[in-house]
């Protein structure tokens, strides 16, 4: 079964079109890097897919099912995680709150059953050791584990991921993608992953998308990643680079010479 199915999708703010004319299919258990300029829709898309924007004309389909009814199967891990970091949670809590959220009510006590799935979650992304720290005492890349932890606790069949690799440090990346390909791997999961930076992802990804409010590319990596394609949207000094097995993306990399020349 497909994942994601989308016919023409259009996505509207205020009468203005934000995505225009969209189609792909993404199959069920295949990982999408989604990649675009900034403003190019990649958040607009993700939260409607996930049933949060809910202005898209066109067909828009998750496991069969019109977004707003495919709740239970997704998990969405927005950009900017908006937990505010002075109420003081631990990362146990914080992984919880995942479980008892999607059952829509509030325990003012966690149930020994939701403790042991935020355990086990935390164990799966390799952070049983900070269980009991403060979530705001926690490095950037433990903070966007505990927080892909809380997205599998409910067992979603489509995790949607908005720049879970932005403002990490390279080795914090890497260790955030090495948790995104474990979940592939070991759980099968599908997963729309959207990113800046390609690189760290390229293994993982069946699929990537190049939008730019419209569909510039989709298919496989080395499909969508050349130098053609991306130069198209990124401009001409964007280059695709094969290292051994694996791609890498150049992305508009200019050089400014001492006169001011830009290269
Ligand atoms: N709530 C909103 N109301 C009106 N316009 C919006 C809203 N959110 C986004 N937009 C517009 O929709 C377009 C797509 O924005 P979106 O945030 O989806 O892009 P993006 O590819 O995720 O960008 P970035 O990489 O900067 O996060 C932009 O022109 C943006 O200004």
């Amino acid at each position: 079964m497909e994942a994601v199915i989308a016919k023409n999708v259009s996505i509207y703010y205020n009468g203005q079109k934000a995505v225009e004319e969209l189609s792909f299919k993404l199959e069920e258990e295949e990982t999408l890097l989604l990649m675009g300029p900034n403003g190019a829709g990649k958040t607009t898309l993700l939260r409607t897919i996930a049933g949060f924007h809910k202005n898209y004309g066109g067909e828009l389909l998750v496991f069969n099912k019109p977004p707003g009814e495919a709740k239970e199967l997704i998990s969405y891990v927005p950009q900017s995680y908006s937990l505010n970091e002075r109420v003081p949670l631990k990362a146990l809590e914080v992984v919880a709150i995942g479980g008892i959220y999607k059952k829509g009510f509030v325990h003012t006590k966690l149930s020994k059953e939701v403790c042991q799935s935020a355990e086990e979650a935390l164990e799966f992304v390799g952070l049983s050791q900070v269980k009991d720290k403060p979530f705001s005492e926690l490095s950037g890349g433990q903070k966007q584990r505990v927080l892909l932890a809380r997205a599998l606790i409910s067992n979603p069949r489509l995790l949607l991921l908005d720049e879970p690799l932005s403002a990490l440090d390279p080795s914090a990346r890497v260790e955030v993608a090495n948790v995104l390909g474990k979940i592939k791997q070991e759980k099968g999961i599908s997963m729309i992953i959207t990113t800046h930076d390609v690189n760290p992802l390229t293994e993982i990804g069946d699929k990537v998308m190049l939008l730019n409010r419209r569909l510039v590319a989709f298919g496989t990596p080395d499909e969508v990643l050349r130098d053609e394609i991306i130069s198209e949207v990124y401009g001409p000094f964007s280059k695709a680079v094969r290292v051994g097995n694996r791609l890498y993306c150049i992305i508009g990399d200019v050089h400014i010479h001492k006169g001011g020349a830009r290269e």
